[in-house]
């Protein structure tokens, strides 16, 4: 690891060399608490995002993860999804397929995406209602603050303009409080119909991590970590802020370039 600390409000922060370096980091992080979550709960709930993210979680379909990790006692999850079919293209459910879950052997019953034949507001809604079945039963944990899910892991990506699963800055989804998950028909990234948690859902997790690679992401990163005064509301990135749980961002050296106090030479 090139860098790692614990920022004083803003987590803990593990700058890698390489994006082979932060995936191997990243596997093992994701590896460890799925194993105390099933020694803990019985069961691991994990919700994912699209983007990079996946590929970068590429590691856990090899060895020895693919053999190590109770992939049975998994259930599924996205923070975020785009309203299209799920054999589409653009779906976040297709690339976590493709990329991870068809790789290793996951319960299928335990893979919770969004119903595709519906529209963005009906399926938030949906989702929403599945999710509240399986806090009901445990199998998702409950917050013991508000009445939120307490999701054992979310992991996220963020894009250049600080956007965090589908809460992009500026918009009123970012003050959505009463909803678990909520829709929005007007994403600045296409597709345009996406769901997505809400911040006291995210804020609520045991565990969120935020991935993030790339010089074009760098500005975003410092926005999102640094003691900056602001001139602009908050980037959604820095509005997630675990109350009880804890927060870990995984940086390769460019996206970490521009955070105060660390310089790196190539
Ligand atoms: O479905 C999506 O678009 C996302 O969930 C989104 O929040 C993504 O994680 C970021 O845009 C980062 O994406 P990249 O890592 O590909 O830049």
């Amino acid at each position: 690891m090139a860098l790692s600390g614990v920022h004083k409000d803003r987590g803990e922060l593990r700058i890698h060399e390489s994006l082979d370096e932060l995936g191997t980091d990243l596997a093992d992080y994701v590896a460890e608490l799925s194993e105390a979550s099933v020694k803990e709960r019985g069961v691991f709930a994990i919700a994912l995002s699209g983007g990079s993210l996946i590929g970068l979680m590429g590691k856990l379909c090899e060895a020895p993860y693919n053999k190590t990790v109770d992939w049975t006692k998994w259930y599924i999850f996205w923070a975020d999804e785009r309203v299209v079919a799920k054999n589409h293209a653009d779906s976040n459910y297709k690339l976590a397929k493709d990329g991870l879950l068809s790789k290793v052997p996951i319960v299928p019953s335990h893979v919770h995406s969004i119903n595709d034949s519906l529209s963005a507001e009906e399926a938030a809604n949906e989702y929403e209602f599945d999710i509240r079945q399986l806090v009901k039963t445990r199998t998702i944990g409950v917050s013991d603050i508000s009445d939120c899910p307490k999701f054992d892991l979310i992991l996220l990506g963020m894009g250049p303009d600080g956007h965090v699963a589908s809460l992009f800055p500026s918009q009123s989804v970012l003050d959505a409080n009463d909803e678990w998950v909520t829709f929005i028909t007007d994403s600045p990234k296409p597709p345009p119909e996406r769901i997505t948690f809400t911040l006291p859902v995210i804020n609520s997790a045991s565990n969120v991590a935020v991935v993030v690679a790339g010089e074009d992401k760098a500005e975003a990163v410092h926005l999102a970590i640094d003691d900056v005064v602001p001139d602009c509301p908050p980037l959604p990135a820095r509005m997630v802020q675990p109350t009880k749980g804890k927060l870990v961002w995984f940086l390769d050296k460019s996206a970490a370039s521009k955070l105060d106090g660390y310089q790196f030479s190539e």
